[in-house]
């Protein structure tokens, strides 16, 4: 089965600073809910940036969708096909009420506001977020805006999913909510995160970004737990 995403031996460095990533590579194939976990700072959000074309890696090679991924053009339908939730609601969710959020999606994607209203219906009832339907989105807690940001996504009906620390601010029913939502999800993901009870019940594989490059983590010892005797 062909890739979705393949990644070649990615470099990327900020301006100024040390390199972040060094050699990355993986592939993401349908069906695939891979979970990137690694340090602070290690640079798995700079990873996923580079997906869509937020940051131009130095070398290396981003195939998505079938086809190689350089310039600016390029990238205009890896945006369009992959859905990007952020790390911090605030930097996704920008209309006054939660329905004009999750519209503003399908309305630039060419749909009638009539078409978009039924998308917004849906996408919100799927995630048991009719009652926000209206309410002023800044208002809303952390949790709730993290939920509207997945509602905003899903709205466009992208292909893959890409999810940065989805489960921040999320409190245990909530994490298990959401837990439920992706597991229903027909798309493959990448979904960043530190949380290892959250990866182990989302992912179908999990890789490690550790000094630049991503790497198979060696299985948790079975006998970490039992005191010593
Ligand atoms: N726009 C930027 N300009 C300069 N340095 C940056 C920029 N964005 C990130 N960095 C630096 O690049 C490195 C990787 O950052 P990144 O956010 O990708 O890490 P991360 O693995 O996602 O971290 P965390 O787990 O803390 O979210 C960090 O040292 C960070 O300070």
């Amino acid at each position: 089965m062909s890739a979705l995403i393949a990644v070649t031996d990615l470099h990327f460095g900020y301006p100024h600073r040390p390199p972040v990533l060094k050699g990355a590579s993986f592939t993401l194939h349908p069906g695939e809910r891979l979970a990137i976990t690694g340090p602070n700072g290690a640079g798995k959000s700079t990873l996923l940036q580079a997906l869509v074309g937020l940051n131009r890696p130095s070398s290396g090679q981003i195939i998505a969708f079938g086809q190689v991924r350089q310039q600016e053009k390029d990238f205009h339908e890896v945006r369009r096909r992959a859905g990007y939730v952020f790390q911090d609601p605030d930097d996704q969710l920008f209309c006054p009420t939660v329905a004009e959020d999750v519209a503003f999606g399908p309305l630039n994607l060419g749909k009638s506001p009539a078409e978009s209203m039924i998308i917004v219906e849906r996408v919100l009832a799927d995630l048991r977020l009719s009652a926000f339907r209206d309410r002023i989105t800044y208002k809303l807690s952390g949790g709730e805006k993290r939920l509207v940001s997945l509602a905003t996504v899903l709205a466009m009906d992208p292909d893959v999913l890409l999810l940065d620390e989805p489960t921040n601010a999320l409190d245990e029913p909530t994490t298990e909510r959401l837990v439920d939502i992706l597991l229903g999800l027909p798309q493959a993901m990448i979904v960043i995160s530190h949380d290892p009870h959250f990866r182990r019940k989302i992912a179908t594989r999990t890789l490690r970004l550790e000094d630049g490059c991503l790497i198979t983590p060696a299985p948790a010892c079975r006998n970490a737990a039992v005191p010593a005797v």
